[in-house]
């Protein structure tokens, strides 16, 4: 399961990419929600095309069949697979889950955004993120928890992105929020990154990096562009060690989780901490958040358990994500490109982001998986 082999990177074409998400997106990156966005797209075929080069990848595979071909197929192309995952499902998870792409702990009596912003402030304070340091966010969304962490800290956050849709969202939410002399979204694969060494004062990265070909590679990168003394956090998603390769249902979870996210290869937490001290991270602190002992567990949302609801502002955010709404959206979505109002796709991408949110709570609740083993890392001082 782990991954020895050696990665080579994906060329970058910034051009075509930006020209792909002019035909796809339009100008739908300035629609005020993420269903409207959904229904303001441009040209269908682009939006095929994207179906497609996602697809080919987990179409007629499952877990028995799969081979170590397959897996290669997929990592030797993470980039164009990770930026198509999210010109597909982008909309869909603003409309069900917010603007910051991450989940979190709860706790007693806490609302959804109250909790979501508090995994972000944890981060920012593991890593002592200051007024005024510049700060890199890898893999930044659509810019939710740069915002957050940027308003929480006075320091200045560069969001790094390799979907050029989601760059537009986030720099019309920072214009928006009068945060645009704080923030910065830059496009580019965070396995070769633009950025000098030695550029930034901390580093964090909040599930993004699962997207990676190889942590390694990506670590590598961190380590890189962090100023010797700096501090690098993040949020991992990662197998357990009681996920067993051999067992098949283990393997059909993590390839549901797989499919559903936009991810090549998932690697277990052991290949996550040799992958930072490899790259020269000492350590400072490395655990699994979703083994706290908390009364709500991580995944409880997305598996639509309403009875874990602590306020009643949430019923309207977590309705979005239990079976029943889930269902709504995949007979609405088939009901619009009947009526050819939404573009051929949009429901097999709501169906799959829907299984992969199973196998996310199958996987939680066998403990097979965790979106939240936390590692920081310090780049010694020179
Ligand atoms: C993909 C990575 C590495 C991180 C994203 C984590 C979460 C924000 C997403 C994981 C599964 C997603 C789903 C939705 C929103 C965003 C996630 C929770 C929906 C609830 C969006 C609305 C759809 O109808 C159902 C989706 C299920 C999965």
């Amino acid at each position: 399961m782990g991954s020895k082999t050696q990665i080579s990177l994906e060329k970058e074409d910034h051009k075509r990419d930006a020209d792909f998400k002019n035909a796809l997106h339009g100008k739908s990156a300035q629609a005020t929600g993420g269903f409207t966005a959904m229904l303001s797209k441009g040209d269908k075929e682009a939006k095929k095309l994207a179906v497609d080069e996602y697809f080919k990848h987990f179409d007629k595979k499952s877990a028995e069949t799969e081979t170590d071909a397959d897996r290669e197929a997929r990592t030797a192309e993470y980039a164009t697979l990770t930026r198509h995952y999210y010109n597909l499902a982008t909309d869909l998870y603003e409309y069900g889950w917010g603007q910051s792409f991450h989940f979190c702990r709860f706790s007693v009596g806490e609302g959804f955004h109250q909790a979501i912003a508090r995994h972000e402030h944890f981060l920012a304070m593991k890593i002592g993120i200051q007024p005024g340091m510049k700060v890199l966010d890898v893999g930044c969304g659509v810019g939710g928890p740069a915002r957050e962490i940027a308003k929480f800290t006075d320091a200045h956050v560069t969001g790094l992105n390799n979907n050029d849709y989601q760059i537009d969202r986030a720099t019309h939410y920072a214009f928006k929020e009068g945060l645009s002399d704080q923030l910065k979204f830059v496009k580019g694969d965070f396995m070769q990154m633009s950025f000098p060494d030695n550029s930034f004062d901390a580093v964090y990265a909040i599930e993004a990096t699962v997207h990676a070909p190889k942590l390694e590679g990506v670590y590598g990168e961190i380590f890189r562009v962090l100023k010797p003394g700096g501090v690098f956090g993040v949020y991992e998603w990662l197998m357990t060690d009681d996920y067993d390769n051999n067992n098949l249902e283990h393997r059909d979870i993590r390839l549901a989780i797989e499919e559903g996210n936009g991810i090549s290869n998932m690697v277990p937490i052991s290949e996550a901490l040799d992958a930072m001290k490899t790259v020269g991270f000492e350590l400072l602190q490395h655990e699994d958040l979703a083994q706290r002992p908390d009364r709500n567990p991580w995944y409880w949302p997305i598996a639509g358990e309403l009875g874990y609801i602590q306020s009643y502002m949430d019923f309207l955010t977590v309705f979005r994500m239990t079976h029943a709404a889930r269902k709504a959206v995949h007979m609405f979505t088939g009901f619009l490109e009947l009526i050819n109002i939404a573009p051929k796709g949009t429901k097999k991408t709501a169906d799959a982001l829907a299984k992969g949110a199973d196998g996310l709570v199958a996987g939680a609740k066998k403990n097979l998986f965790t979106p939240m083993y936390l590692m920081v890392g310090r780049k010694p001082a020179n």
